[in-house]
């Protein structure tokens, strides 16, 4: 259970003071403006006593018209009061809602790749939309109407008494079980509401990936698989929308019930004080007027309550990601490299994935390499022996366990990310593109690359097609560049490595999707560059071993052997068993 789970209301919404902050001015008028339109409404009964008791029980009709001038006047004022409220709050609550948005954006930018394994894009999604929203909405209304209901009702209870103590007692008795199930509601609801959203973030994800993987769900006529899924997840928000449907609805029912049964059983006691001449008509005409006025703010409360829940809950499940910590930060005294060599080291590196089995061994158990400047060394090990992940600590996409990669003998850690990552530019087998211009996601390393930089990195990438687009360079490609072949992509994709001019490149696999001609191609003109760029390439066919000065042996978490191809291949057993495992043959 996230820790927020358990805190209080109070201490959950009151988190939200941050971003509320430079919007409070705005919504305390607003609530002194509303609370302000809410006296006047329980003036309006106190006219009404003085016009009944006064002109029409002495039958001054001269007297009427000012008093009815007066009440109109009041009621006038009360709804231009509530217009000014309504203008007051609604562009601080858009503000505050944008400013939750972009720190939650940024510090999902910042928070490290084992975050983003572990939590569904859906439940991302959805407190980015629909939970701000709730918060907006609470912020610029809920809040405000809540403060001034309550305020209201004390103030009304007071004028109650202070008419009839006999009658205003009788409903501040009523009140007392009404309270009482409010505690019970809280409960109940905000259970059901946190569920809810969660339920939400479910859904979310589900259509997120039935979306992603459209593809192959409709080549696998898979369709209807994915429709049972989803709708499963839909019937059970569904039902749990109902619950609190159902809690709510008998809240408002002991909202409705209660103060009903009050006005009743004072209407009782009000005509008996009037018969007796214990009271005026003209105070018990003011006393039930302003019972009649508390009714709204007491029958609203079952909607005004069960939209702060929401927003409680809304607003937990927003720090629920703005609390969890990065544990992959800049250093506090950065150490810069003057001028990069691009010697990459790995020194006894131990890893292992967070949600690993105890009883496996660590993933990475101790690796010891080093790659000279403008070295190319080939990475091959069996499919899952981890050599994604060596490559992904070189970018600290995660850290290390123990040990350290080292960019010309420092500690990658000792540097900030920035410099790491203009440094160090990767390509990953599985290319992703984002919607923007060829160009744009090209130059995504290096946004300062000249026109010249990009031109010679899709040369070399082989990727003269993008000249062919209907816009050349200036061609969006689509939602992660779908609308593009996966060679495309991936040519793409290490076009972008290149143009970041890095002093380290490091490739997953990143000729995998291109035919034989394509790729020989790539590599002719990869040469080039590699002549003078530190490379690290996990390699999975034999032409791409074929690019490397060393090739670096993976064997059940360690570098058991690193050497020339030609070596390996004729002194170690595993090695020519993987390279045995690859399509086609090496030229020794
Ligand atoms: N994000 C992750 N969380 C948990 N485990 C992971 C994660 N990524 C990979 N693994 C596990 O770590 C192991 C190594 O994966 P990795 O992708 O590094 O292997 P690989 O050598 O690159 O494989 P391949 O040659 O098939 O690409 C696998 O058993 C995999 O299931």
């Amino acid at each position: 259970m996230p820790a927020s789970q358990g805190q209080s209301t109070f201490r959950t919404l009151s988190r939200l003071y941050v971003y509320a902050k430079p919007a409070m001015p705005r919504i305390y008028t607003a609530m002194a403006v509303s609370l302000t339109a809410s006296i006047v409404s329980l003036v309006i009964p106190q006219v009404l006593a003085v016009l009944i008791d006064g002109p029409l029980a002495h039958g001054d009709s001269s007297q009427i018209w000012p008093v009815v001038l007066i009440v109109l006047g009041l009621g006038v004022i009360e709804a231009l009061l509530i217009a000014l409220r309504r203008v007051l709050v609604l562009t601080p609550g858009t503000h505050i809602e944008a400013r939750m948005r972009d720190s939650l954006y940024t510090h999902l930018q910042d928070l490290p790749v084992a975050f983003h394994d572990r939590w569904p894009s859906g439940q991302l999604l959805s407190r980015a939309i629909s939970d701000l929203n709730l918060v907006r909405r609470w912020l610029s209304f809920g809040i405000v109407i809540m403060v001034v209901n309550v305020v209201t009702i004390f103030i009304g209870f007071a004028v109650l008494i202070s008419i009839n103590w006999v009658l205003g007692l009788i409903f501040l008795v009523a009140s007392i079980p009404v309270l009482a199930y409010s505690y019970v509601f809280e409960g109940r609801y905000s259970e059901a509401a946190r569920r809810s959203q969660d339920q939400v973030g479910d859904l979310a994800t589900a259509v997120e990936e039935s979306v992603h993987g459209i593809r192959v769900l409709k080549a696998f006529g898979r369709g209807t698989f994915a429709l049972k899924k989803f709708e499963r997840q839909a019937e059970k928000l569904r039902g749990t929308e109902i619950e609190k449907a159902k809690a709510v609805a008998s809240i408002w029912l002991w909202l409705l019930l209660i103060p009903d049964v009050a006005f009743a059983v004072c209407l009782v006691i009000g005509v008996w004080l009037a018969s007796t001449g214990q009271t005026s008509v003209g105070e018990l005409v003011a006393f039930f007027a302003t019972g009649t006025v508390l009714l709204f703010p007491v029958e609203s409360m079952g909607y005004f309550l069960a939209m702060t829940f929401d927003a409680k809950t809304a607003t937990a499940r927003f720090f629920d990601v703005l609390d969890s910590v990065n544990t992959i930060t800049d250093p506090e005294h950065p150490v810069r490299i003057a001028e990069p060599r691009g010697q990459l080291t790995f020194d006894d590196v131990h890893f292992r994935y967070q949600d690993a089995p105890e009883r496996y061994s660590d993933l990475l158990n101790g690796i010891d390499l080093v790659i000279e400047p403008g070295e190319t060394m080939a990475l091959v090990g069996l499919t899952g022996s981890g050599k994604t992940t060596l490559t992904a600590l070189t970018t600290r996409l995660y850290d290390v366990d123990s040990g350290a990669v080292k960019l010309d003998g420092v500690d990658i850690r000792s540097l900030t990310r920035t410099d790491l990552r203009t440094n160090v530019a990767m390509a990953f087998e599985d290319a992703t593109l984002f919607s923007a211009t060829v160009r744009e996601n090209v130059v995504l390393g290096r946004p300062e690359a000249s026109g010249a930089e990009v031109a010679e990195a899709l040369e070399i990438a082989q990727a003269g097609f993008v000249y062919d687009l209907p816009n050349g360079l200036d061609t969006r490609v689509g939602e992660e560049g779908l609308s593009l072949s996966g060679g495309q992509r991936q040519r793409l994709a290490l076009a972008r490595a290149i143009a970041a001019k890095p002093k380290v490149l490091v490739l997953d696999d990143p000729l995998s999707a291109l035919d034989v001609d394509t790729e020989a191609l790539v590599e002719a003109a990869l040469r080039r560059i590699l002549a003078s760029t530190t490379a690290l390439i996990v390699a999975h066919r034999p032409s791409t071993v074929a690019l490397a000065d060393r090739v670096a042996l993976l064997e059940a978490g360690r570098v058991t052997a690193v050497g020339t191809h030609a070596e390996l291949l004729a002194g170690n057993d595993h090695y020519r068993f993987v390279i045995s495992s690859f399509e086609e043959e090496v030229p020794a």
